[in-house]
């Protein structure tokens, strides 16, 4: 969805940029004391082969990481790289100390077997999450304080539902789309954080995709299919966050551009609404350095 609405809206916005330059900066301070005891978070990334839009995602980690004095790491390899190779890539990041966590970033190359590539990274060094080993630990450590990197944008979903006050107890949430990123850790993350919501998972697979929607006080829209999402099956003051993203040819300019899953006369009924841009990626993007920050807070024994 873009800013802009049929011009009704009286939905709260979950402004995301805003919320991540709040957590840049906390994280700002916490990487100066870090680096008064001797310690420099450094985070590595794996980028394989030539998609614009990973290579731009890659970017702006790197730029984020700068802003807040977290040392960078790039590793770049061709389409062509075989398994073998990334995960020798992979175990150079988990054996080199300057590389305090490290991403592979997804969707991987046809061929690759990205289970197998999330599973060779040092669950200590899993700055996005995803390792079996942090999704276990988010399944079982559940009253626990954080001890282990949580998923990036699930995490980004929830901190934004937070600042807002969302109302999340005895919630219904819907989640569209099963993702490995998104739609699969997000009701577990869900579920922690807010013990009482009940979170239903949809997919190309839901017999009634609309009826869900309809009962629901908090959608996050994750499919990648745009407009997925329609205004008439929005239950008025529900939070709808958009997390989609679709790369779709303007009719006005004849040029790509990247569109989310909801449509925009959504923002008049919805209460809370997350857009994209400007909602959920940018905070993505800032709690993939909190994670970092946090694995190195660990080490010396801060947190
Ligand atoms: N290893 C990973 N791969 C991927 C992840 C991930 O979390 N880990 N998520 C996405 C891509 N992604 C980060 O990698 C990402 C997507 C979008 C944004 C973002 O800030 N989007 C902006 C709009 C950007 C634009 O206009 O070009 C926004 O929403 O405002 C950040 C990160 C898949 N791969």
């Amino acid at each position: 969805m873009s800013a802009a609405t049929t011009g009704t809206s009286r939905a709260v916005v979950l402004d995301g940029r805003a919320a991540a330059a709040a957590v840049k900066a906390d994280l700002k301070e916490r990487v100066s004391a870090l680096r008064e005891r001797g310690v420099v978070p450094g985070l590595g990334t794996v980028l394989v082969g030539d998609d614009p839009g990973s290579a731009s995602y890659v970017g702006g980690k790197h730029r984020d990481c700068a802003e807040v004095g977290i040392a960078s790491i790039r590793v770049e390899l061709p389409a062509t790289a075989t398994q073998a190779e990334i995960l020798a890539e992979i175990e150079r990041l988990n054996a080199d100390d300057a590389c305090t966590g490290f991403i592979v970033q997804l969707p991987l190359p046809a061929g690759v077997d990205t289970n197998a590539v999330l599973e060779a990274i040092d669950p200590a060094k899993d700055a996005d999450g995803l390792h079996p080993t942090n999704l276990g630990r988010l399944v079982l450590r559940v009253k626990e304080p954080i001890t282990s990197p949580l998923p990036c944008t699930p995490r980004g979903v929830i901190d934004l539902l937070l600042r807002h006050d969302v109302p999340l107890d005895g919630a219904d949430v819907v989640v569209v789309g099963r993702g490995v990123t998104v739609g699969r850790p997000i009701g577990l993350l869900m579920t922690r954080r807010f013990p009482n919501a009940t979170v239903t998972l949809c997919h190309t697979g839901t017999r009634d995709l609309a009826a869900h929607l309809r009962r629901a006080d908090v959608i996050v829209a994750a499919a990648g299919v745009p407009g997925i999402v329609r205004a008439e099956d929005v239950k008025p003051g529900a939070a709808v966050l958009d997390v989609g993203v679709s790369r779709v040819e303007d009719p006005e300019t004849g040029k790509a551009r990247l569109t989310g899953d909801v449509a925009l006369d959504v923002a008049d009924v919805a209460g809370f609404m997350a857009p994209n841009p400007g909602g959920v990626g940018p905070m993505t993007r800032a709690l993939l350095l909190t994670n970092v920050v946090e694995s190195a807070e660990r080490a010396v024994g801060i947190g």
